[in-house]
């Protein structure tokens, strides 16, 4: 299994859902830079399950324990690890899917794959708890690129049919990304909120899930990050973000829709902005030739709806090979894209930190 991102800034998470613990060992972070106790606690409370009636019962306090790399509340310049407990496993709610796998999750594909061995008790490595010690790592990441006036923020503009506006993608603030940050469900939108809310409270009734999309900005970035063809800035973004579980799709800027756009509607026009030459509009997302322009980087990304529903579905009995219906039981996000917004954002931080290294390592704390 690779569970490794990052090129200068290397980060390792490690564990199972229903282990003892997950965690996380990042190398290449620079010494001396000061380890922000609140801000990470935000962010994990953020992702943390149980936070609300919108997402998995599970109930975790996600405070990291670390066991190196860090001294004084600054880092040492050493590998930094940390690990964050288990404790509200479940694990009797994975028993009967051994024989008979949740259509759409991993457990069918990791028994062929690891011959059985491997631990799928609450999803094992291939669950979204994983992404507990992603966001842990991209609130280092994030402390680091703030003092640089780098700041990444995400945000939900989808759930099913229920949409909420887009961030402004030349002129998005820091403080526009405070917002989001504190927005109930990623989704700062009220009336949207509200939709998704009913939408949710009806998928509950219904046994059902929704998928969604998250919409990331990482504003104050220089220009000439990257590289052309192969370590471009959207290869390296789009090789981290697809770590995330229940990942489907990626776009930068007008993404997609560029297909239906004319040249003239969608290049972008350059001016001069105090003297500055900078594109007037930004449908590339940020990134040209797999270079930053300078403009925010907007990055799209959609989720699936989560696999394990409570609705009846046709799976196989590993064992005789027999056709039955399986009904799930246990505590399941009814849209990963809600929780999986800090994510987004936290693994954003973390190529931005990784893209700002190549530039020979000079990072001044
Ligand atoms: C934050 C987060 C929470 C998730 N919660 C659940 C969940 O409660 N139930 C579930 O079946 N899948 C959940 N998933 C998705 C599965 O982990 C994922 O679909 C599965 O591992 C298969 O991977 P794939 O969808 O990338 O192929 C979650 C993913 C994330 C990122
Ligand atoms: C525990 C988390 O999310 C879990 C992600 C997940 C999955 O299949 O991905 C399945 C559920 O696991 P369990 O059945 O153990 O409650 C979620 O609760 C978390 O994000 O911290």
């Amino acid at each position: 299994m690779s569970s490794q991102i990052g090129r200068n800034i290397r980060v390792q998470v490690f564990g199972e859902s229903h282990g003892p613990s997950i965690g996380v060992v990042i190398d290449g972070l620079p010494a001396g830079l000061a380890i922000d106790d609140k801000a990470i606690a935000d962010q994990m409370a953020r992702r943390a399950p149980g936070q609300s009636a919108q997402v998995t019962q599970r109930r975790e306090a996600d405070s990291p324990q670390f066991l190196s790399g860090l001294y004084r509340g600054h880092t040492t310049g050493s590998p930094l690890c940390a690990v964050i407990a288990n404790t509200d496993t479940r694990s009797k709610d994975y028993a009967a899917l051994t024989d008979l796998p949740r259509p759409s999750h991993a457990d069918y594909n990791a028994a062929v794959k690891y011959g059985g061995y491997a631990d799928m008790r609450g999803g094992g490595h291939f669950s979204g708890r994983l992404t507990a010690p992603l966001v842990l790592a991209g609130a280092i990441c994030a402390g680091a690129l703030r003092q640089r006036g780098i700041d990444v923020g995400a945000h939900l503009i989808q759930v099913g049919e229920v949409m909420a506006p887009a961030l402004d993608p030349v002129a998005v603030t820091r403080e526009d990304l405070d917002r989001l940050r504190q927005a109930p469900l990623g989704m700062a939108d009220e009336a949207a909120r509200q939709r998704v809310e009913d939408l949710l409270d009806d998928l509950r009734r219904q046994g059902d899930s929704v998928g969604g999309l998250v919409e990331c900005a990482a504003i104050g970035l220089p220009q000439g990050l990257g590289e052309p063809m192969a370590a471009g800035v959207e290869n390296r973004l789009s090789a981290a973000l697809f770590t995330i579980p229940g990942l489907r799709g990626l776009a930068f800027g007008a993404g997609f829709a560029a297909c239906a756009m004319r040249g003239s509607a969608h290049n972008d026009p350059y001016t001069l902005v105090d003297g500055r030459v900078q594109p007037a509009s930004n449908h590339a997302g940020g990134v040209l030739g797999g270079i930053t322009t300078g403009l925010p980087l907007i990055s799209h990304t959609a989720f699936k709806p989560t696999p394990s529903i409570a609705r009846p579905q046709a799976s196989v009995r590993l064992s005789s090979l027999s056709p039955e219906s399986l009904t799930i039981s246990g505590r399941h996000d009814p849209c990963i894209a809600i929780r999986a917004v800090p994510v987004v954002e936290a693994v954003t931080a973390i190529v931005c930190l990784d893209l700002l290294f190549d530039k020979g390592g000079t990072y001044a704390t």
